[in-house]
């Protein structure tokens, strides 16, 4: 069976250790690169050792266009201005680019797009199968019910996170709007605060809770008269997404160019 390096980007990160750990660990993918922003600590010295364990023999380095030369895959767990340049790298090299990185704007979204017609994009808020599962089901409850169904979605996430509302609540704000037929953009409605006036009608919710070191927490509300239905998932375990993150690279292989997601990766379309 054929044998796949990967290069893991911010990967002193929450989840960029996990990846790197998991890379290393699995039976076909060997760690090929390891990033870190220029001026990062860990750069130049060994992955393994800056994690506090036995060397890997791999440095921890700041130039991505060598370490995409020598890679077949690239995992993505970083923030927006990197993701975008590295999406323009990967495409350059051609190596499928996996994307988890959240709180990309529109303009981001574009220049993913564009690097996409070049090399295989996996991107998703959410890497994890039971989110991926509930976006289908989200899906299928807004289209079976009527506005007289508000819908709210509300998320908890640890401390440092640095974007709200999360990429999983966007992806169940997008399922739901689909459901039900309309653009999220037209009825969003984002943390309110004040005089808000009355809920309208039609609109999504979305609220977001940080606090301690909450993996992930996700609820969507459908609230009607005199009933609610509540569909959670909660994340207690990162190395979820990670697991998600390595099919998307193994499943990219060979693939056409285009922008793919983790319905593609895990057969729920
Ligand atoms: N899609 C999913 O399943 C999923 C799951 C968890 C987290 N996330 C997202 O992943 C991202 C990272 O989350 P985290 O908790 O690991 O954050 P983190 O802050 O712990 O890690 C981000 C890392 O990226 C590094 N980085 C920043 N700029 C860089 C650059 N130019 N080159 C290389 N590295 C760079 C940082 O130094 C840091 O180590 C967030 O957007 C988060 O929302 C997505
Ligand atoms: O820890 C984070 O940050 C997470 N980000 C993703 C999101 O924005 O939904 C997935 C869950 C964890």
């Amino acid at each position: 069976m054929e044998d796949y390096g990967v290069v893991v980007t911010g990967v002193s990160g929450r989840m960029g250790q996990m990846l790197a750990r998991q890379v290393v660990a699995h039976e076909r993918l060997h760690l090929c690169g390891a990033l870190e922003r220029t001026g990062h600590p860990w750069v130049g010295q060994d992955l393994g050792l800056a994690m506090g364990g036995a060397a890997l023999g791999v440095m921890v380095s700041d130039d991505p266009l060598e370490a995409f030369a020598r890679a077949h895959a690239v995992i993505d767990f970083t923030v927006p201005a990197a993701t975008v340049a590295f999406a323009e790298l990967a495409a350059q090299a051609r190596v499928v680019h996996v994307i988890g990185t959240t709180g990309l704007s529109d303009d981001d979204l574009h220049k993913i797009a564009l690097a996409a017609r070049h090399s295989v994009v996996v991107r998703a808020g959410n890497m994890s199968l039971g989110v991926n599962l509930l976006t289908t089901v989200t899906r299928q409850v807004a289209a079976a019910l009527d506005a007289d169904w508000d819908i709210e979605i509300v998320e908890a996430h640890h401390n440092q996170k640095v974007d709200a509302p999360s990429g999983t609540a966007l992806m169940l704000g997008e399922a739901a709007a689909e459901g039900r037929g309309v653009a999220l953009a037209d009825v969003s409605d984002r943390g309110r605060d004040g005089i808000t006036g009355a809920r309208k009608r039609g609109d999504i919710g979305f609220h977001a809770i940080r606090g301690g070191d909450i993996v992930g927490e996700h609820e969507v509300i459908f609230a009607a008269a005199g009933e609610r239905i509540v569909l959670k998932h909660i994340a207690s375990d990162r190395t979820l997404f990670a697991r998600g993150a390595l099919k998307a690279v193994l499943w990219g292989q060979g693939k056409g160019p285009g922008e793919y997601d983790m319905l593609d990766v895990l057969g729920l379309k």
